[in-house]
Protein backbone atom coordinates (compact mmCIF):
# COMPACT_ATOMS: atom_id res chain seq x y z
CA UNK A 1 0.00 0.00 0.00
CA UNK A 2 1.19 3.28 -0.94
CA UNK A 3 2.15 5.46 2.34
CA UNK A 4 2.77 8.41 0.83
CA UNK A 5 0.58 11.82 0.72
CA UNK A 6 -0.09 13.23 -2.60
CA UNK A 7 1.22 16.28 -3.12
CA UNK A 8 -1.47 19.15 -3.45
CA UNK A 9 -0.42 20.01 -7.61
CA UNK A 10 -0.95 15.98 -8.00
CA UNK A 11 -4.86 16.51 -7.34
CA UNK A 12 -6.37 17.42 -10.55
CA UNK A 13 -9.37 19.07 -8.53
CA UNK A 14 -7.26 20.96 -6.80
CA UNK A 15 -5.50 22.22 -9.64
CA UNK A 16 -8.38 23.12 -11.44
CA UNK A 17 -9.47 24.92 -8.12
CA UNK A 18 -6.10 27.12 -7.75
CA UNK A 19 -7.13 28.09 -11.66
CA UNK A 20 -10.01 29.30 -10.54
CA UNK A 21 -9.03 31.01 -7.72
CA UNK A 22 -6.35 32.88 -8.89
CA UNK A 23 -8.20 33.34 -12.53
CA UNK A 24 -10.39 35.14 -10.35
CA UNK A 25 -8.13 37.74 -9.52
CA UNK A 26 -7.15 38.48 -12.98
CA UNK A 27 -10.94 38.65 -13.78
CA UNK A 28 -11.22 41.59 -11.22
CA UNK A 29 -8.19 42.58 -11.98
CA UNK A 30 -9.93 43.13 -16.14
CA UNK A 31 -12.91 44.14 -14.34
CA UNK A 32 -11.18 47.31 -12.89
CA UNK A 33 -9.50 47.84 -15.28
CA UNK A 34 -12.48 48.12 -18.27
CA UNK A 35 -14.99 49.09 -15.62
CA UNK A 36 -14.76 52.71 -16.80
CA UNK A 37 -15.61 52.84 -20.54
CA UNK A 38 -19.41 52.59 -20.51
CA UNK A 39 -19.26 55.33 -18.12
CA UNK A 40 -16.84 58.06 -19.90
CA UNK A 41 -20.01 60.28 -20.98
CA UNK A 42 -21.22 60.25 -17.18
CA UNK A 43 -17.75 61.07 -15.98
CA UNK A 44 -17.84 64.07 -18.16
CA UNK A 45 -21.61 65.12 -17.14
CA UNK A 46 -20.57 64.49 -13.26
CA UNK A 47 -16.79 65.12 -12.98
CA UNK A 48 -16.41 67.52 -16.02
CA UNK A 49 -14.00 65.04 -17.51
CA UNK A 50 -12.48 66.09 -20.74
CA UNK A 51 -11.70 63.65 -23.08
CA UNK A 52 -8.05 63.94 -22.51
CA UNK A 53 -8.97 63.83 -18.91
CA UNK A 54 -10.16 60.68 -19.26
CA UNK A 55 -7.55 59.70 -21.53
CA UNK A 56 -5.14 60.23 -18.51
CA UNK A 57 -6.83 58.15 -16.29
CA UNK A 58 -7.06 55.28 -18.11
CA UNK A 59 -3.51 55.64 -18.97
CA UNK A 60 -2.14 56.34 -15.60
CA UNK A 61 -2.08 52.31 -14.97
CA UNK A 62 0.86 52.54 -16.97
CA UNK A 63 2.79 55.11 -15.78
CA UNK A 64 4.91 53.32 -12.99
CA UNK A 65 5.05 50.18 -15.66
CA UNK A 66 6.07 52.39 -18.05
CA UNK A 67 8.78 54.90 -16.32
CA UNK A 68 9.18 53.26 -12.82
CA UNK A 69 10.04 49.49 -15.09
CA UNK A 70 7.89 47.87 -12.38
CA UNK A 71 6.55 44.93 -14.75
CA UNK A 72 10.70 44.47 -15.15
CA UNK A 73 11.08 45.21 -11.16
CA UNK A 74 7.90 43.11 -9.95
CA UNK A 75 9.77 39.98 -12.00
CA UNK A 76 13.02 40.83 -10.23
CA UNK A 77 10.90 40.68 -6.91
CA UNK A 78 8.50 38.10 -7.67
CA UNK A 79 12.26 36.02 -7.95
CA UNK A 80 13.45 37.42 -5.19
CA UNK A 81 10.82 37.34 -2.63
CA UNK A 82 8.52 34.02 -4.03
CA UNK A 83 4.57 33.98 -4.99
CA UNK A 84 3.23 34.53 -1.40
CA UNK A 85 4.88 37.78 -0.40
CA UNK A 86 5.37 39.30 -3.77
CA UNK A 87 1.88 38.62 -4.72
CA UNK A 88 0.02 39.40 -1.53
CA UNK A 89 1.67 42.97 -1.67
CA UNK A 90 0.72 43.28 -5.43
CA UNK A 91 -3.08 41.94 -5.27
CA UNK A 92 -2.94 44.82 -1.78
CA UNK A 93 -1.58 47.76 -4.62
CA UNK A 94 -4.32 46.74 -6.91
CA UNK A 95 -7.15 47.04 -3.80
CA UNK A 96 -5.66 49.88 -2.52
CA UNK A 97 -5.50 51.70 -5.91
CA UNK A 98 -8.81 50.88 -6.75
CA UNK A 99 -10.53 52.00 -3.17
CA UNK A 100 -8.55 55.17 -3.62
CA UNK A 101 -10.23 55.54 -7.01
CA UNK A 102 -13.58 54.95 -5.76
CA UNK A 103 -13.58 57.23 -3.07
CA UNK A 104 -12.27 59.81 -5.25
CA UNK A 105 -15.37 59.33 -7.16
CA UNK A 106 -17.47 59.53 -4.03
CA UNK A 107 -20.15 62.09 -2.62
CA UNK A 108 -17.97 62.03 0.83
CA UNK A 109 -15.04 63.35 -0.64
CA UNK A 110 -16.84 65.40 -3.22
CA UNK A 111 -17.78 67.40 -0.42
CA UNK A 112 -14.76 68.30 1.46
CA UNK A 113 -13.62 65.06 2.66
CA UNK A 114 -10.00 64.08 3.83
CA UNK A 115 -7.12 64.75 1.22
CA UNK A 116 -9.37 67.10 -0.88
CA UNK A 117 -8.62 70.57 -0.42
CA UNK A 118 -4.71 68.92 -0.61
CA UNK A 119 -5.57 68.03 -3.99
CA UNK A 120 -6.96 71.24 -4.62
CA UNK A 121 -4.00 72.98 -3.68
CA UNK A 122 -1.98 71.99 -6.68
CA UNK A 123 -2.05 71.96 -10.71
CA UNK A 124 -5.57 74.22 -10.80
CA UNK A 125 -6.46 72.74 -14.37
CA UNK A 126 -7.11 69.06 -12.95
CA UNK A 127 -10.12 68.78 -10.94
CA UNK A 128 -9.24 67.10 -7.22
CA UNK A 129 -11.73 64.41 -8.20
CA UNK A 130 -9.34 63.47 -11.06
CA UNK A 131 -5.84 63.45 -8.96
CA UNK A 132 -7.63 61.53 -6.31
CA UNK A 133 -8.92 59.43 -8.94
CA UNK A 134 -4.92 58.96 -11.16
CA UNK A 135 -3.16 58.68 -7.65
CA UNK A 136 -5.76 55.56 -7.37
CA UNK A 137 -5.12 54.24 -11.10
CA UNK A 138 -1.52 54.91 -10.49
CA UNK A 139 -1.25 52.21 -7.51
CA UNK A 140 -4.37 50.29 -9.58
CA UNK A 141 -2.04 49.81 -12.30
CA UNK A 142 1.25 48.98 -10.20
CA UNK A 143 -0.26 46.21 -8.68
CA UNK A 144 -2.16 44.59 -11.38
CA UNK A 145 0.32 44.27 -13.97
CA UNK A 146 3.20 42.80 -11.52
CA UNK A 147 -0.31 40.37 -10.54
CA UNK A 148 -0.47 39.45 -13.59
CA UNK A 149 3.15 38.00 -13.66
CA UNK A 150 2.46 36.25 -10.11
CA UNK A 151 -0.18 34.30 -11.81
CA UNK A 152 1.96 32.85 -14.56
CA UNK A 153 4.17 32.19 -11.89
CA UNK A 154 1.57 30.33 -10.21
CA UNK A 155 0.24 28.41 -12.89
CA UNK A 156 3.76 27.08 -14.13
CA UNK A 157 3.91 26.08 -10.49
CA UNK A 158 0.73 23.75 -10.53
CA UNK A 159 0.77 22.68 -13.88
CA UNK A 160 3.95 22.35 -14.91
CA UNK A 161 3.85 19.03 -17.34
CA UNK A 162 -0.04 18.52 -16.83
CA UNK A 163 -1.70 21.14 -19.15
CA UNK A 164 0.57 23.84 -18.63
CA UNK A 165 -0.89 25.36 -22.08
CA UNK A 166 -3.92 25.03 -21.48
CA UNK A 167 -4.11 26.70 -18.06
CA UNK A 168 -2.61 29.53 -19.87
CA UNK A 169 -5.28 30.05 -22.50
CA UNK A 170 -8.08 29.89 -19.97
CA UNK A 171 -5.88 32.36 -18.03
CA UNK A 172 -6.54 35.14 -20.76
CA UNK A 173 -10.15 33.65 -20.94
CA UNK A 174 -10.65 34.72 -17.05
CA UNK A 175 -9.01 38.24 -18.44
CA UNK A 176 -11.64 38.71 -20.92
CA UNK A 177 -14.56 37.33 -18.75
CA UNK A 178 -13.34 40.22 -16.13
CA UNK A 179 -13.82 42.83 -19.51
CA UNK A 180 -16.81 41.12 -20.61
CA UNK A 181 -18.50 41.58 -16.92
CA UNK A 182 -17.45 45.08 -16.59
CA UNK A 183 -19.13 46.05 -20.11
CA UNK A 184 -22.50 44.52 -19.04
CA UNK A 185 -22.37 45.46 -15.30
CA UNK A 186 -20.86 48.86 -15.20
CA UNK A 187 -23.71 50.94 -17.14
CA UNK A 188 -26.54 48.69 -16.00
CA UNK A 189 -25.06 49.38 -12.01
CA UNK A 190 -24.16 53.12 -13.45
CA UNK A 191 -28.56 53.21 -13.82
CA UNK A 192 -27.31 56.46 -16.86
CA UNK A 193 -25.55 58.31 -13.94
CA UNK A 194 -28.48 57.99 -10.80
CA UNK A 195 -25.95 55.51 -9.56
CA UNK A 196 -22.71 56.24 -11.25
CA UNK A 197 -20.44 55.96 -7.76
CA UNK A 198 -22.30 52.90 -7.11
CA UNK A 199 -20.87 51.20 -10.35
CA UNK A 200 -17.42 52.60 -9.62
CA UNK A 201 -17.45 51.37 -5.57
CA UNK A 202 -18.70 47.65 -6.70
CA UNK A 203 -15.47 47.46 -9.35
CA UNK A 204 -13.54 48.38 -5.95
CA UNK A 205 -15.31 45.87 -3.71
CA UNK A 206 -14.54 43.37 -6.48
CA UNK A 207 -11.09 43.88 -6.50
CA UNK A 208 -10.76 43.51 -2.76
CA UNK A 209 -12.49 40.44 -2.82
CA UNK A 210 -9.84 39.63 -5.31
CA UNK A 211 -6.87 39.78 -2.36
CA UNK A 212 -9.33 37.69 -0.73
CA UNK A 213 -9.17 34.83 -2.87
CA UNK A 214 -5.55 35.50 -2.81
CA UNK A 215 -4.67 34.88 0.66
CA UNK A 216 -6.69 32.19 0.34
CA UNK A 217 -4.34 30.29 -2.50
CA UNK A 218 -1.44 31.46 -0.37
CA UNK A 219 -2.59 29.08 2.57
CA UNK A 220 -2.65 26.53 -0.59
CA UNK A 221 0.30 27.59 -1.94
CA UNK A 222 1.57 27.09 1.76
CA UNK A 223 0.72 23.86 2.43
CA UNK A 224 2.19 22.70 -0.80
CA UNK A 225 5.52 24.15 -0.30
CA UNK A 226 5.35 22.05 3.19
CA UNK A 227 4.59 19.21 0.82
CA UNK A 228 7.65 19.79 -1.43
CA UNK A 229 9.61 20.63 1.34
CA UNK A 230 10.35 23.52 0.10
CA UNK A 231 10.47 27.09 0.57
CA UNK A 232 9.07 29.32 -2.10
CA UNK A 233 12.20 31.45 -1.29
CA UNK A 234 14.31 28.61 -3.22
CA UNK A 235 12.62 29.58 -6.19
CA UNK A 236 15.09 32.31 -6.29
CA UNK A 237 17.19 32.78 -9.87
CA UNK A 238 20.54 31.51 -8.88
CA UNK A 239 21.31 34.02 -12.19
CA UNK A 240 20.61 37.62 -10.58
CA UNK A 241 19.41 40.20 -12.72
CA UNK A 242 21.54 42.84 -14.61
CA UNK A 243 20.60 45.53 -16.89
CA UNK A 244 23.20 44.00 -19.80
CA UNK A 245 20.06 41.07 -20.08
CA UNK A 246 18.05 44.27 -20.98
CA UNK A 247 20.54 45.64 -23.62
CA UNK A 248 21.15 41.82 -24.85
CA UNK A 249 17.55 41.64 -25.51
CA UNK A 250 16.99 44.76 -27.27
CA UNK A 251 20.31 43.78 -29.53
CA UNK A 252 18.08 40.89 -31.09
CA UNK A 253 16.17 42.20 -34.04
CA UNK A 254 13.49 39.24 -34.05
CA UNK A 255 12.39 40.16 -30.06
CA UNK A 256 13.05 43.52 -30.56
CA UNK A 257 10.11 43.34 -33.61
CA UNK A 258 7.86 40.96 -31.54
CA UNK A 259 7.81 43.56 -28.60
CA UNK A 260 7.34 46.22 -31.16
CA UNK A 261 4.76 44.14 -32.77
CA UNK A 262 3.15 43.42 -29.11
CA UNK A 263 3.45 47.48 -27.81
CA UNK A 264 1.48 48.66 -31.28
CA UNK A 265 -1.21 45.25 -31.37
CA UNK A 266 -2.12 46.03 -28.07
CA UNK A 267 -1.89 50.06 -28.29
CA UNK A 268 -4.49 49.36 -31.01
CA UNK A 269 -6.80 47.19 -28.84
CA UNK A 270 -6.75 47.71 -25.19
CA UNK A 271 -7.10 51.93 -25.84
CA UNK A 272 -9.81 51.50 -28.65
CA UNK A 273 -11.75 49.70 -26.07
CA UNK A 274 -11.43 52.45 -23.04
CA UNK A 275 -13.27 54.17 -26.08
CA UNK A 276 -15.68 51.82 -27.93
CA UNK A 277 -18.50 51.84 -25.74
CA UNK A 278 -18.77 55.46 -26.33
CA UNK A 279 -17.68 55.06 -30.00
CA UNK A 280 -20.45 52.60 -30.88
CA UNK A 281 -22.98 54.90 -28.62
CA UNK A 282 -22.50 58.16 -30.64
CA UNK A 283 -21.86 56.70 -34.03
CA UNK A 284 -24.92 54.01 -34.24
CA UNK A 285 -26.71 56.00 -31.44
CA UNK A 286 -27.47 53.34 -29.23
CA UNK A 287 -27.57 54.05 -24.88
CA UNK A 288 -24.22 52.62 -22.48
CA UNK A 289 -26.14 49.53 -21.94
CA UNK A 290 -26.50 48.58 -25.44
CA UNK A 291 -23.05 49.57 -26.66
CA UNK A 292 -21.17 48.27 -23.53
CA UNK A 293 -23.30 45.20 -24.84
CA UNK A 294 -22.30 45.44 -28.33
CA UNK A 295 -18.42 46.08 -27.23
CA UNK A 296 -19.05 42.92 -24.81
CA UNK A 297 -19.00 40.71 -28.21
CA UNK A 298 -15.12 40.83 -28.60
CA UNK A 299 -14.45 39.87 -24.93
CA UNK A 300 -17.21 37.03 -25.15
CA UNK A 301 -15.59 35.46 -28.40
CA UNK A 302 -11.70 35.83 -27.68
CA UNK A 303 -12.75 34.24 -24.23
CA UNK A 304 -13.67 30.56 -26.60
CA UNK A 305 -11.06 31.48 -29.73
CA UNK A 306 -7.67 32.32 -27.71
CA UNK A 307 -7.71 28.71 -26.29
CA UNK A 308 -8.76 27.04 -29.45
CA UNK A 309 -6.00 28.86 -31.35
CA UNK A 310 -3.54 28.40 -28.54
CA UNK A 311 -4.10 24.50 -29.29
CA UNK A 312 -4.17 24.87 -33.17
CA UNK A 313 -0.79 26.44 -32.78
CA UNK A 314 0.68 24.28 -30.43
CA UNK A 315 0.27 21.41 -33.01
CA UNK A 316 0.25 22.93 -36.09
CA UNK A 317 2.84 26.22 -35.67
CA UNK A 318 2.42 29.35 -38.32
CA UNK A 319 2.94 31.25 -35.37
CA UNK A 320 4.50 34.14 -37.50
CA UNK A 321 1.64 33.66 -40.24
CA UNK A 322 -1.04 34.04 -37.52
CA UNK A 323 0.44 37.37 -35.97
CA UNK A 324 0.58 38.97 -40.01
CA UNK A 325 -3.59 37.61 -40.01
CA UNK A 326 -4.14 39.21 -36.83
CA UNK A 327 -2.35 42.51 -37.38
CA UNK A 328 -4.28 43.02 -41.35
CA UNK A 329 -7.54 42.01 -39.52
CA UNK A 330 -6.84 44.53 -36.81
CA UNK A 331 -6.40 47.33 -39.45
CA UNK A 332 -9.33 46.24 -41.66
CA UNK A 333 -11.61 46.09 -38.89
CA UNK A 334 -10.60 49.51 -37.45
CA UNK A 335 -10.63 51.17 -41.44
CA UNK A 336 -14.87 49.72 -41.61
CA UNK A 337 -15.33 51.44 -38.29
CA UNK A 338 -13.66 54.65 -38.91
CA UNK A 339 -15.07 55.27 -42.82
CA UNK A 340 -18.09 53.06 -42.78
CA UNK A 341 -21.10 52.97 -41.41
CA UNK A 342 -21.81 49.20 -41.78
CA UNK A 343 -23.07 47.43 -38.96
CA UNK A 344 -20.76 47.32 -35.99
CA UNK A 345 -21.56 43.43 -35.33
CA UNK A 346 -19.62 41.62 -37.47
CA UNK A 347 -16.21 43.92 -37.69
CA UNK A 348 -16.70 43.62 -33.78
CA UNK A 349 -16.33 39.41 -34.11
CA UNK A 350 -13.24 39.52 -36.80
CA UNK A 351 -11.92 42.16 -34.11
CA UNK A 352 -12.01 39.15 -31.38
CA UNK A 353 -10.64 36.99 -33.81
CA UNK A 354 -7.47 38.91 -34.33
CA UNK A 355 -7.44 40.05 -30.41
CA UNK A 356 -7.19 36.07 -30.18
CA UNK A 357 -5.42 35.28 -32.76
CA UNK A 358 -1.80 37.66 -31.89
CA UNK A 359 -2.06 36.93 -27.51
CA UNK A 360 -2.12 33.18 -28.70
CA UNK A 361 0.84 33.10 -31.44
CA UNK A 362 2.86 35.80 -29.71
CA UNK A 363 3.53 35.17 -26.13
CA UNK A 364 4.53 31.45 -26.18
CA UNK A 365 6.73 32.44 -29.65
CA UNK A 366 9.18 33.81 -26.94
CA UNK A 367 10.29 30.47 -26.19
CA UNK A 368 12.26 30.67 -29.45
CA UNK A 369 13.50 33.95 -29.26
CA UNK A 370 15.07 33.83 -25.99
CA UNK A 371 17.37 31.61 -24.11
CA UNK A 372 14.95 29.66 -20.94
CA UNK A 373 17.00 31.48 -18.51
CA UNK A 374 15.82 35.44 -19.46
CA UNK A 375 12.26 34.36 -20.43
CA UNK A 376 11.32 36.20 -17.06
CA UNK A 377 13.38 39.50 -17.77
CA UNK A 378 12.06 39.12 -21.99
CA UNK A 379 8.34 39.28 -20.31
CA UNK A 380 8.82 41.60 -18.20
CA UNK A 381 10.53 44.54 -20.39
CA UNK A 382 7.84 43.56 -23.01
CA UNK A 383 5.56 44.28 -20.61
CA UNK A 384 7.19 47.41 -19.63
CA UNK A 385 7.15 48.41 -23.40
CA UNK A 386 3.74 47.34 -23.69
CA UNK A 387 2.81 49.83 -21.19
CA UNK A 388 4.00 52.58 -22.95
CA UNK A 389 1.69 52.18 -25.53
CA UNK A 390 -1.20 51.90 -23.28
CA UNK A 391 0.12 55.31 -21.43
CA UNK A 392 0.27 56.77 -24.45
CA UNK A 393 -2.17 55.89 -26.93
CA UNK A 394 -5.61 56.71 -24.52
CA UNK A 395 -4.14 60.01 -23.95
CA UNK A 396 -4.04 60.90 -27.84
CA UNK A 397 -6.87 59.04 -28.58
CA UNK A 398 -8.42 61.51 -25.93
CA UNK A 399 -6.24 64.53 -27.58
CA UNK A 400 -7.48 64.03 -31.05
CA UNK A 401 -11.03 63.58 -29.58
CA UNK A 402 -10.85 66.94 -28.44
CA UNK A 403 -9.54 69.08 -31.14
CA UNK A 404 -11.63 67.59 -33.62
CA UNK A 405 -14.72 68.03 -31.28
CA UNK A 406 -14.22 71.18 -29.96
CA UNK A 407 -17.07 71.97 -26.69
CA UNK A 408 -16.39 68.67 -25.57
CA UNK A 409 -20.50 67.86 -27.06
CA UNK A 410 -21.95 65.19 -26.07
CA UNK A 411 -21.99 63.06 -29.13
CA UNK A 412 -18.38 63.01 -30.54
CA UNK A 413 -17.48 62.29 -34.13
CA UNK A 414 -14.60 59.38 -33.84
CA UNK A 415 -13.13 59.21 -37.39
CA UNK A 416 -9.94 60.87 -36.68
CA UNK A 417 -9.64 58.67 -33.31
CA UNK A 418 -9.91 55.67 -34.88
CA UNK A 419 -7.85 56.67 -37.83
CA UNK A 420 -5.57 57.13 -35.10
CA UNK A 421 -5.81 53.20 -34.06
CA UNK A 422 -5.69 52.06 -38.15
CA UNK A 423 -2.40 53.74 -38.34
CA UNK A 424 -1.26 52.05 -35.22
CA UNK A 425 -2.83 48.44 -36.69
CA UNK A 426 -0.48 48.74 -39.72
CA UNK A 427 2.78 49.25 -38.08
CA UNK A 428 1.56 46.23 -36.12
CA UNK A 429 1.39 44.87 -39.30
CA UNK A 430 4.87 45.71 -40.37
CA UNK A 431 6.61 44.71 -37.68
CA UNK A 432 4.56 41.11 -37.63
CA UNK A 433 6.03 41.29 -41.55
CA UNK A 434 9.29 42.05 -40.35
CA UNK A 435 9.66 39.43 -37.85
CA UNK A 436 8.48 36.51 -39.94
CA UNK A 437 11.46 37.57 -42.63
CA UNK A 438 14.01 37.87 -39.50
CA UNK A 439 12.78 33.93 -38.59
CA UNK A 440 13.00 33.02 -41.74
CA UNK A 441 16.47 34.47 -42.08
CA UNK A 442 18.01 33.11 -38.76
CA UNK A 443 15.68 29.71 -38.43
CA UNK A 444 14.56 30.36 -35.14
CA UNK A 445 11.64 28.33 -35.96
CA UNK A 446 8.60 30.47 -35.22
CA UNK A 447 6.82 28.49 -38.28
CA UNK A 448 7.52 25.38 -36.27
CA UNK A 449 4.44 23.95 -33.76
CA UNK A 450 5.84 24.99 -30.20
CA UNK A 451 6.72 21.88 -29.15
CA UNK A 452 9.55 21.28 -31.68
CA UNK A 453 11.86 24.27 -30.62
N1 LIG B 1 1.34 35.40 -20.49
C1 LIG B 1 1.04 36.72 -20.90
C2 LIG B 1 -0.44 36.97 -20.93
C3 LIG B 1 -0.73 38.43 -21.19
C4 LIG B 1 -2.13 38.66 -21.55
C5 LIG B 1 -2.38 40.05 -22.04
N2 LIG B 1 -2.25 41.02 -20.97
C6 LIG B 1 -1.34 41.99 -21.01
O1 LIG B 1 -0.63 42.08 -21.98
C7 LIG B 1 -1.21 42.95 -19.86
N3 LIG B 1 0.16 43.33 -19.74
C8 LIG B 1 -2.03 44.20 -20.08
C9 LIG B 1 -3.38 44.10 -19.52
C10 LIG B 1 -4.08 45.44 -19.56
C11 LIG B 1 -5.57 45.26 -19.43
N4 LIG B 1 -5.98 44.60 -18.29
C12 LIG B 1 -3.78 40.06 -22.61
O2 LIG B 1 -3.92 39.65 -23.79
O3 LIG B 1 -4.71 40.43 -21.89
Amino acid sequence: MNTLKKALNESAAMRWGVLLLVGFVLSVNYYFYDAFSTLKDLLRAEFDFTNKDYGLFVSFYSVPNTFLLMAVIGGVILDKLGIRRTGFMFVFFMAIGAVLTAYGASDYYGAGGIGYSFMSSFMPNYSPELKMMLLGRFFFGLGAETSIVVISKILVKWFKGKNLALAFGLKVGFGRLGTFAALNISPAVADKGANLTGAIWLAAILVCTGLLAFIVYMLLDAKLDKQLEKDSNETVTSKPFSFRDITGLLGNRAYLYIALLCVTFYSAVFPFLAYAPDFFADKFSLTSVESGKLTSLLPLGTMFFTPLFGWLIDRKGKSATAMIFGASTLLAVHLVFALTYFPPQAPIILLGIAFSLVPAAMWPSMVKLVDDSQIGTAYGLMYSIQNLGLWGFPIIAGSILDATNPGNPEVSDYTATILMFAAVSLLGLIFALLLKFEDKKKGFGVELPLNKK
